[in-house]
């Protein structure tokens, strides 16, 4: 990594410490994430930046998902030299929030929702599930375009290494109701519910979700999309939390149109889609783009600039 001249520090999450960072040989700007050992025994290091590393490779050269460019490490640290992209999209909306500027335009949320699902259903065509996808996760790069980056989660789906798989999987906030509900036998669709979070969140300028707790989150959750769809699914009495009394209690039926009153018959199909509760009737993000909100007329919002 002694090609690299570290600059000032982008961010930080649990995993890790993200730089801005110049390669000395060329002078590119990259984005280097140096993951932390907190914890971990050297082995344990390496295979976390094995997964991340072998998951990003997987996704390589598609303009939605941040680009990998080297990785390494040295006696006491794992490094992953990414392209270097701008802001997450939780700074934008902050930014966005503290100017007064309010919530996404329903044409500018299909514009990013357009490119975030683009990118998962590339990610999904690969057999890679993200398993954090939230705003924190979402690159704004300076034309306004969205990378997907932190695949520090993420995982291969495919049948050699297939279930049982974590069940904490991804923040509570944007974590779909089979994880809540203790599943370990998930597949990409907590990436679609995450999406779904996501979409809603540019249009209502808050996270639809944000619950305190697990049980808080799973309450949210029902509370606004209704528990019927969820407890007809014939997976959900093998769910490890199916017992709960959250999932007994008498709720009314969905009222997510109610509070996106604004938004098209087309827009709200794509995202009740997205935040159906029961896994098997979620939209894939390949499907997604295939509904009318994405291939009605062709309108400037739709280009990638
Ligand atoms: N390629 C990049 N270009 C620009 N900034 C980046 C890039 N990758 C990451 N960042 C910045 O660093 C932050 C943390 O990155 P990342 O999410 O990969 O780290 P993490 O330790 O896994 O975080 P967390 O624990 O919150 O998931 C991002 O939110 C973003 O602000």
């Amino acid at each position: 990594m002694e090609n690299y001249e570290r600059l000032e520090k982008l961010g930080e999450g649990a995993a890790g410490v993200v730089y801005k960072a110049r390669d000395r040989r060329t002078g590119a700007i990259v984005a280097m994430k140096r993951l932390r050992p907190a914890g971990r025994n050297d082995g344990q290091l390496s295979e976390d930046l094995g997964r991340e590393v072998g998951c990003l490779m997987a996704c390589r050269g598609h303009p939605s998902l941040v680009e990998i460019r080297a990785a390494g490490r040295d006696a006491s640290n794992a490094f992953l030299v990414m392209e270097y992209v701008g802001p997450s999209l939780a700074q934008v909306m902050r930014e966005r929030a503290g100017l007064g500027r309010g919530p996404f335009t329903e044409a500018d949320a299909r514009r990013l929702m357009r490119q975030l699902l683009d990118g998962a259903a590339a990610m999904h065509g690969f057999a890679v599930m993200h398993r954090d996808l939230k705003p924190d996760n979402v690159l704004v790069d300076a034309h306004g375009n969205l990378k997907i980056c932190d695949f520090g989660l993420s995982r291969f789906a495919a049948p050699t290494t297939g279930a049982p798989y974590t069940a904490s999987m991804v923040t509570r906030w944007y974590r779909a109701p089979e994880l809540l509900l203790g599943s370990r036998e998930y597949d990409v669709g907590v990436d679609t519910w995450a999406l779904g979070c996501i979409m809603a969140e540019l249009l209502a300028g808050a996270p639809l979700f944000p619950g305190r707790t697990e049980m808080d989150q799973l309450n949210l959750v029902f509370d606004t999309v209704g528990t019927g769809d969820m407890t007809n699914w014939p997976s959900f009495v093998r769910l490890p939390r199916a017992g709960s009394p959250l999932c007994q209690r008498k709720r009314p039926p969905s009222r997510l149109r109610e509070m996106f009153p604004a938004l098209s018959a087309a827009g709200f199909d794509v995202l009740s889609g997205l935040l159906a509760c029961r896994p098997d009737r979620r939209l894939t993000a390949a499907d997604a783009l295939r509904r009318p909100w994405f291939t009605g007329a062709e309108s400037p919002d739709q280009a990638r600039r």
